[in-house]
């Protein structure tokens, strides 16, 4: 059974502490926290400052995805607010291994992300460093788009290098995700789904982090 990751950036912002409480309630296995700078992605969202908002108000895991361009400048400021795992961009710095290292020191679990256009050669050096691997199953920025299925065979391609290697990452997949998709995603090899607006556009969130789990049992 899959993981599943409800992403806030498409919950109600004036009503961010009741949407995270009901994905806890719920059974979600962590939060996904979208953080964009309108450089790295054309979109502006959340900061540490919300970061650190959200904390107290849940046991969940955080999960910060920092959309942002050098994120090692910020990635400390983002695990003293209480992000758990902090994922950055190998396309967004000249800096990766520094960036997953800083992270690690912070206290925080660390995890490369890859854009559907970057072979996952550009990350294959890091795979011993890394807790989860996050694969883009759309282009970052938004939310609400849909499932690139050409994406089905690079999950497939990691979990075969994993494997192979004895690493033990997580395989996290983020956009587009629904019931037909996740399952996709699962067969190829990933651990744990992010779904924003399939779980949040619905009148019943639960029943659709449910809905996930099952396609997926
Ligand atoms: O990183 C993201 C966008 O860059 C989001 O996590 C992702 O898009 C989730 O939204 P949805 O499930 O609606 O596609
Ligand atoms: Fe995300």
């Amino acid at each position: 059974m899959i993981k599943v990751a409800p992403s806030i950036l498409s919950a109600d912002f004036a009503n961010l502490q009741r949407d995270v409480q009901m994905v806890e309630q719920a059974c979600a296995d962590s939060l996904h926290i979208d953080v964009m700078d309108g450089q790295f992605v054309p979109n502006l969202s959340f900061g540490m400052s919300t970061v650190a908002a959200l904390r107290p108000l849940t046991s969940l895991t955080l999960d910060c995805h920092l959309m942002i361009v050098d994120p090692e400048r910020f990635v400390e400021q983002f695990a003293q607010a209480g992000a758990d795992l902090i994922g950055v961009h190998v396309e967004s710095t000249q800096h990766i291994y520094h960036a997953l290292q800083l992270i690690k020191q912070a206290g925080a679990k660390a995890e490369v992300v890859v854009n559907p256009g970057t072979p996952l050669n550009m990350i294959e050096g890091l795979l011993p460093l890394v807790d989860q691997v996050l694969i883009m199953t759309v282009n970052p920025g938004f939310g609400g788009q849909h499932f690139l299925d050409a994406m089905v065979t690079k999950i497939a391609a990691l979990d075969a290098l994993k494997q192979k290697n004895g690493y033990d990452f997580d395989i996290e997949v983020d956009g587009g995700v629904n019931d037909v998709t996740v399952k996709k995603c699962y067969d190829a090899g990933a651990t744990v789904a992010v779904a924003g607006s399939y779980i949040y556009d619905s009148d019943d969130p639960a029943q659709r982090i449910e809905d996930l789990k099952v396609a997926t049992n």
